[in-house]
């Protein structure tokens, strides 16, 4: 049985349909890739499925549930959890302020429990070593040591991009929308996120909707594949089939030319 479906989905802005009757049916524990050329709609489905959109049709079902009319929040207490494009973090705050933010759903405590934080033995005292020590875990996990005292903002991109999927495993997610993890990151760093979006699958059984550009990552990780062009599925699979269908070379191909003419037009 599906733990996530995308039923009918549609999503129009004034006169431009950026997504046009998707369905997507994936399965607990595997990794999806989403894929397609720029302006495809990738970016708008995951808005769609965390809350920020509110699609003009269809369904988004996260174990039974429907998330298409509840908050990004809410969506996020139901166990999805997400990175950005362009990474969304705290800059003045360190690695770890960041990571415990990621936290803060989980942070339940009453005003009173809260005002006893600091006795020893308190119930939100208790919460907050929990707290603590599943961030230091995700710090150990994601190798970041180095950067856990240190200012977001001055940690290299690739540093960063690792703290923001720190930051989204500490909500502790069953499913995580990650959007372009490896952009802007080098061949050490990409591989390292590779190993880790792997354990994450498999020690942790969270299933993984991934945007991606970089093809070898897709075939590497993917166990399925969906290709969107302008909003619509052109091909679902497994990642060597879609590789050889005749239509997403076309999309490809297209885009590359239309890239060509525009850069041409430029010179
Ligand atoms: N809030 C919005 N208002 C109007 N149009 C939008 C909005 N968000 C996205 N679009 C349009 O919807 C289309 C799909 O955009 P989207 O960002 O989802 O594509 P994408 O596949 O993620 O592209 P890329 O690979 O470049 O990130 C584009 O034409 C974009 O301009």
């Amino acid at each position: 049985m599906p733990i996530f479906e995308i039923k009918n989905l549609s999503m129009v802005f004034g006169g431009l349909t950026a997504l046009d009757n998707v369905s997507l049916s994936v399965e607990k524990g595997s990794t999806t890739a989403v894929i397609g050329p720029n302006g495809a709609g990738k970016t708008t489905l995951f808005n769609c499925i965390s809350g920020l959109y509110k699609p003009s049709s269809g369904e988004v079902v996260f174990k039974g549930q429907r998330l298409t009319d509840k908050k990004p929040h809410q969506i996020a207490n139901l166990g999805v959890g997400r990175t950005f494009q362009n990474i969304e973090l705290f800059n003045n705050m360190t690695t770890l302020e960041n990571l415990m933010l990621g936290r803060h759903m989980h942070m339940k405590t009453g005003l009173w429990a809260s005002c006893t934080w600091w006795r020893r033995g308190s119930k939100a005292c208790r919460l907050e070593i929990d707290h603590r020590a599943r961030v230091e875990r995700i710090i150990d996990f994601l190798d970041l040591q180095s950067a856990r005292n240190r200012f977001v903002g001055g940690l290299p991109y690739g540093t960063q991009k690792v703290v923001e999927l720190g930051r989204a495993l500490a909500t502790e997610p069953e499913l995580l929308l990650l959007d372009e993890p490896v952009a802007g990151m080098n061949l050490e760093e990409k591989q390292d996120l590779l190993f880790w979006l792997q354990d994450i699958k498999d020690q942790f059984g969270v299933t993984l909707l991934i945007i991606e550009h970089d093809m070898r990552v897709v075939m590497e990780i993917s166990d399925k594949v969906m290709v969107l062009n302008y909003g619509k599925p052109i091909a679902y699979g497994a990642p060597d089939e879609v590789q050889k269908n005749p239509d997403v070379l076309a999309a490809y191909i297209g885009d590359e030319q239309a890239a060509a003419q525009a850069g041409g037009q430029h010179a």
